[in-house]
């Protein structure tokens, strides 16, 4: 379904907890501040994506906080997948995939994002606040091996690992990593209080341009994709300030605490589904039907957070 911008709907990102092991200095949390820390049920979670499907949406993206904590993650894939989605894909730090990415793949999910911003011990513990780098490198591998595809990897630039850019992109093509993305800070939760570590992407941009073999655009928010002799795609994910990148956004959220949030960068623009996931009297019909009501409104009241403004003058007589 098309929303007022003419954007398409077709990608649901649930939130599956708050908690996470890591603390990034710069999370910006999916964007969500609540106190709930725990999620929704699996048959919740299914419910939803049900409703999703029909509305349009394609694929869905399990992120957090750290989804790999939730121990029924098996289960809320299993659940997923049965609601027809096509492409069931996680983002994760990494730290414990070595011991469930078999588990994830028998589950169904399709694909996986690790999260990795140094390549350098010491750094890595700057950002994240673990020593874990070997562990969520033994992760990446472990992804490879159980098949999925592609996976991608996500580096946040920032002025504090900014010379750590050039190792993940040499791991990444050592070890036949699919993408890379290159993500600019967002100022988003943490990030807002840290976003003076922002660093400008558009050297590193420039750089990467000059050695591609081919250059192409993401109908997703519309990022630049780079192909690199080795094979590598880097994917430049620049959203702040961007109106391109929100012209191309076709995602609602589903947060922890059952709400349909249409923009991760705003808490007015929000509708809550809780009532219909909740309310034990309703029958299973009545509760799709509110759901379906859910995304009729947020789709009604999505709109792209950053928007070209045009300034019409009255003409002179
Ligand atoms: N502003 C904004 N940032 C987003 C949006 N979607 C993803 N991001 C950011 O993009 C970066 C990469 O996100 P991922 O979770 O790997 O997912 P993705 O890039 O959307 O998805 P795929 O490439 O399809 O796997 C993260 O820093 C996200 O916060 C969005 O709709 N708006
Ligand atoms: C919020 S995390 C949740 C999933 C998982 N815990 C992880 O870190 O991969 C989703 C993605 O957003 C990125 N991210 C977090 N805070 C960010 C920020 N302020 N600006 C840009 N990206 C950010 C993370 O690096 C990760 O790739
Ligand atoms: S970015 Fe991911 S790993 Fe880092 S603190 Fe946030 S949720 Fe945890
Ligand atoms: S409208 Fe823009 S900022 Fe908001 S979620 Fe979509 S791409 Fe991100």
């Amino acid at each position: 379904m098309i929303d007022r911008y003419g954007r398409p709907l077709e990608d649901l990102r649930v939130t599956l907890t708050h908690v996470c092991n890591f603390s990034c200095f710069f999370c910006h949390m999916e964007g969500e501040d609540t106190e709930s820390m725990q999620g929704l049920s699996p048959h919740q979670i299914g419910l939803v994506s049900r409703v999703a499907v029909e509305f349009g949406v394609k694929s869905v993206k399990l992120t957090g906080g750290e989804p790999t904590l939730r121990r029924d993650l098996p289960e809320i894939i299993r659940e997923i997948r049965t609601s027809g989605v096509r492409d069931i894909s996680m983002t994760t730090n990494g730290f414990l995939l070595a011991n469930i990415a078999g588990k994830l793949k028998d589950a169904g999910l399709d694909r996986i994002n690790i999260s990795l911003h140094a390549l350098t011990r010491e750094k890595f513990k700057d950002v994240t606040g673990v020593d874990g780098m070997d562990r969520v490198i033994a992760g990446i591998r472990e992804a490879k091996n159980q098949g999925f595809k592609p996976i991608k990897l996500n580096f946040v630039l920032t002025k504090r690992n900014s010379e750590e850019a050039k190792r993940v992109i040499e791991f990444s093509e050592e070890i036949g990593i699919d993408e890379l993305h290159l993500i600019e800070l967002h100022p988003v939760g943490l990030g807002r209080s840290t976003f003076s570590f922002h660093q400008g992407m558009e050297e590193l941009e420039k750089e990467i341009a000059k050695i591609a073999v081919k250059s192409e655009i993401r109908e997703k928010h519309f990022r630049p994709r780079y192909t690199l002799p080795s094979g590598l795609v880097v994917e430049i994910v620049k959203p702040y300030a961007n109106p391109i990148f929100c012209a191309g956004c076709n995602r609602v959220r589903l947060t922890v605490d059952g709400k349909l949030k249409t923009c991760l960068y705003r808490d007015d623009k929000v509708i809550d589904v809780m009532y219909a996931l909740s309310n034990k009297d309703l029958t299973l019909e009545e509760r799709l039907e509110l759901i379906r009501h859910g995304f009729e409104a947020a789709i009604s009241i999505r709109e792209p957070n950053f928007k070209y403004m045009m300034k019409i003058e009255a003409q002179q007589a």
